[in-house]
């Protein structure tokens, strides 16, 4: 198994390297070469396994030797066991033919733990073996980041370094990434949004010298085996409702497209989704992008749901370059091009998108009447960002085919939102129910490159 940058200029690499790697030399994303299908008896075959079984059949095809069996089943094992439902993601009805499939029992919270608890897992187990030392830097709207430092944090060989967009994200994610007391964890403030923040850390992987010096690696989405473990609960949900025999569609609220790529890449390898429907917030560039082909920035505005608070979407360059038949020079002009400010799909390309995605999109009032409302009717507290999917969902659905709901995160996250709209103020588990009290420790900074890039290697040189 090999992987291919978008923009066809960089190495091919093994599993371990991209996933080591982040963003590619070329500025691309790695992809795999080839993506491996499950057959129809083999996704029968995944009916009444555990989460983490399930999880091993889907990845494992993906991973062309990195690891050992074993190894990658430890990996596994030990990414789930602190989840706080046996099913990991369990689905809940919440009307007919209506489901939602939790995905905040990890320990932040939010569905990143699916991804982060597993790659921190992996790269410790690649780290031991090739010796080396690593920098992390992400970009965060507030659950990437929380999700990465409770992955990583306390580890020898890796320092993380978090940049998350200053009063732009929830008090409790904030907490979440400011009160950890591990000297290799450091969270940064930055002046601006989170396209920002992400425009910095691919800045900080485009200066090769800085790059180098410091090992940096990366565990936003841009990292392929963030999406990869992402693709496991499409196919547990996909089946505990009939699939293979019956097929299933999934709205996903969308930001970063890392998500429901996720949900893409299930479909090709042979799971039977109908329709992906992207859902997004009053930033809404992805729904006018799906429905017109023009992609043009035109800045975030802060929302309640403040985790989808995106304009450059990273992995929609993943679903490009497909759309553009795997063409990494015409993927590159089109990036060049967002640079300058925007871009419009190709017309056959934007053809190939709206047979893979519909969209739609969620304002804020209609957000908080949709927790209101599902209150009302099922009694589930919904955070803002499962909200824009339920919303979505129901203006979208098909009633002869089940609809999947990702609930993103737990409501206890934004517990503003969730008391304006249902006069109920989510509480934290027991085991974070002192992080208001805990001591917090952040670094404000500016939008500045070299600022950033100081800092970082003045820390990481202690
Ligand atoms: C709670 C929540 N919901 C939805 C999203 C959007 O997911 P994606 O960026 O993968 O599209 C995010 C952030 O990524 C998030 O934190
Ligand atoms: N919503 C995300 C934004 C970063 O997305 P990622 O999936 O690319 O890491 C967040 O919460 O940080």
């Amino acid at each position: 198994m090999i992987y291919v940058s978008t923009r066809g200029q960089a190495p091919e690499l093994s599993f371990e390297e991209a996933m080591l790697t982040g963003l590619a030399r070329d500025g691309g994303l790695y992809v795999p070469a080839e993506i491996p299908t499950l057959s129809e008896d083999e996704i029968r075959a995944l009916h009444g396994l555990s989460y983490e079984e399930t999880a091993f059949r889907i990845m494992w095809p993906f991973l062309g030797g990195t690891f050992t069996e074993d190894e990658f089943r430890g990996c596994i094992s030990r990414a789930y066991e602190g989840f706080g439902h046996a099913a990991r993601a369990p689905l809940v009805q919440l009307e007919p033919g209506h489901f939602l499939l939790e995905l905040f029992h990890g320990p932040t919270l939010a569905f990143k733990d699916f991804a982060m608890q597993l790659i921190g897992q992996l790269f410790q187990t690649a780290l031991a073996k090739n010796g080396r030392r690593i920098t992390i830097v992400g970009a965060t709207s507030g659950d990437t980041g929380s999700a990465a430092i409770e992955a990583f944090r306390g580890l020898d060989n890796v320092d993380v370094f978090i940049l998350y967009p200053h009063g732009r994200v929830s008090e409790v994610q904030r907490r979440q990434m400011t009160t950890p007391a591990d000297s290799n964890v450091h969270a940064l403030a930055v002046d601006g949004d989170f396209d920002t923040c992400q425009a910095r850390v691919k800045d900080m992987f485009n200066d090769f010298e800085f790059r180098d010096e410091v090992g940096l690696a990366g565990v936003n989405s841009i990292n392929w085996a963030r999406v990869l473990a992402q693709v496991v609960y499409y196919f547990t949900s996909a089946v505990s409702l009939g699939a293979p025999e019956r097929c299933v569609s999934f709205t996903v609220p969308t930001g970063n497209f890392g998500d429901i790529f996720a949900g893409y890449i299930a479909r090709k390898m042979g799971l039977p989704i109908d329709t992906l429907v992207v859902a997004t917030n009053q930033n809404d560039i992805l729904h006018r992008c799906l429905s017109t082909g023009e992609y043009k920035p035109d800045g975030v505005t802060p929302s309640i749901s403040p985790s989808m608070d995106i304009q450059v979407s990273s992995n929609f360059e993943r679903v490009l370059f497909d759309a553009l038949g795997r063409d990494g020079g015409a993927v590159g002009q089109l990036m060049d091009e967002l640079k300058a400010g925007g871009f419009t799909v190709p017309q056959g390309a934007l053809q190939a998108l709206q047979e893979a995605f519909t969209s739609g999109r969620c304002s804020e009032e209609e957000t908080l009447a949709t927790i209101t409302e599902m209150r009302d009717l099922t009694g589930e507290l919904l955070c803002p960002h499962s909200a824009v999917a339920v919303k979505v969902a129901r203006e979208m659905r098909d009633p002869a085919i089940p609809m999947v709901s990702l609930a993103t995160a737990h409501p206890a996250k934004f517990p503003d939102a969730v008391e304006q709209a249902s006069h109920i103020r989510p509480g934290l588990p027991e085991r974070m129910a002192d992080l208001f009290d805990r001591e917090e420790r952040f670094t404000r900074i500016a939008d500045d490159l070299g600022a950033i890039e100081a800092l970082i290697r003045e820390r990481r040189a202690h």
